[in-house]
């Protein structure tokens, strides 16, 4: 049986995730996506599976950063899950009539019911947890706290919460990536239950400086290769102010001749490039009950 971590504890989306792609091997929870990126990268675990993207609000940076910056390992595959954010009251209280002085909740789930909350509670005291799953695990041990979470209905169930309003996410179609990697040699892992969605390669570009014309030759090289890109995205290299690099997703696998021959066009241009994963993509409902 195959390790894989995720960001736990258990009822987090990344739980879901997990599941979906990997429901036979043993799931093992972890405090944060750092720690999940550190065992990874440790080889103390086979796969590491932790969110990257969501339709709301974008990037979960913290995955980017610290496995570009500190722990580089390939991406093998990702998975994109429907997110249901849910409004959750201790059992102890009253469905009708409490009014919470407090939120708990992972950072993204809070943004993502940034208006439900705006509109709902004003005056709500705003605290963030490690994950969706780590807030509603910390309203099971403090049942008589002023405090509700936001987190998904797994959570509700596990921890015994009731769902005080169901679908609090503030945009319909809210969806997050969540992306697997692993530091182990054998690479791409088995997967059989969810939705063979498509393939991607994603790069890191590094421009040689900043000259006139430097992200359209970068794209040029793409474009008269008809490689199809499905997202492009700078991010700060943390070396100054103003500096930056490029993530790029090309729709299709690493092949023989264009991806290779777009990598040395740039190079030539003077880009530093990496590539970060060459992968399959899937995507699931993430209604599975996890037992
Ligand atoms: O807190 C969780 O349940 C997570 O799995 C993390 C996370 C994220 O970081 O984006 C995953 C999916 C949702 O977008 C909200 C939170």
């Amino acid at each position: 049986m195959k390790k894989v971590g995720f960001l736990g504890p258990k009822g987090t989306f990344t739980e879901m995730a997990a599941y979906s792609l990997f429901p036979k091997e043993e799931l093992v929870p972890l405090k944060t996506i750092p720690k999940v990126l550190d065992l990874a990268f440790a080889k103390g675990i086979d796969y590491a599976v932790v969110p990257i993207e969501n339709a709301i609000e974008g990037t979960v940076n913290i995955t980017l950063d610290y496995l570009i910056h500190h722990k580089p390992m390939p991406i093998v595959a990702s998975i994109s899950l429907e997110i249901a954010q849910h409004l959750l009251f201790s059992p102890n209280k009253d469905r009708e009539t409490f009014v919470p002085k407090k939120v708990v909740s992972h950072p993204q789930a809070i943004a993502q019911c940034h208006q439900f909350l705006q509109k709902n509670y004003p005056e709500i005291e705003i605290e963030y947890a490690d994950s969706t799953g780590s807030a509603a695990a910390w309203l099971a041990e403090n049942p008589n706290a002023d405090a509700c979470v936001i987190a998904n209905a797994q959570a509700a169930s596990t921890y015994g919460l009731a769902v005080a309003q169901g679908d609090i996410h503030d945009f319909e179609h809210n969806r997050t990536r969540f992306i697997v990697l692993t530091a182990k040699k054998e690479q791409a892992p088995h997967i059989v239950g969810p939705e063979h969605t498509g393939d991607k390669t994603t790069l890191m570009v590094t421009l040689p400086s900043d000259f006139a014309g430097a992200l359209h030759q970068v794209l040029s090289a793409f474009a008269w290769r008809k490689l199809n890109l499905s997202k492009i995205e700078s991010r700060p290299t943390k070396t100054g102010l103003g500096n930056y690099f490029f993530l790029i997703d090309i729709d299709q696998l690493m092949d023989d001749v264009l991806v290779p021959g777009a990598i040395a066009e740039l190079t030539a241009l003077g880009c530093k490039v990496e590539v970060l994963g060459s992968y399959a993509t899937y995507s699931s409902k993430a209604t599975a009950s996890i037992n």
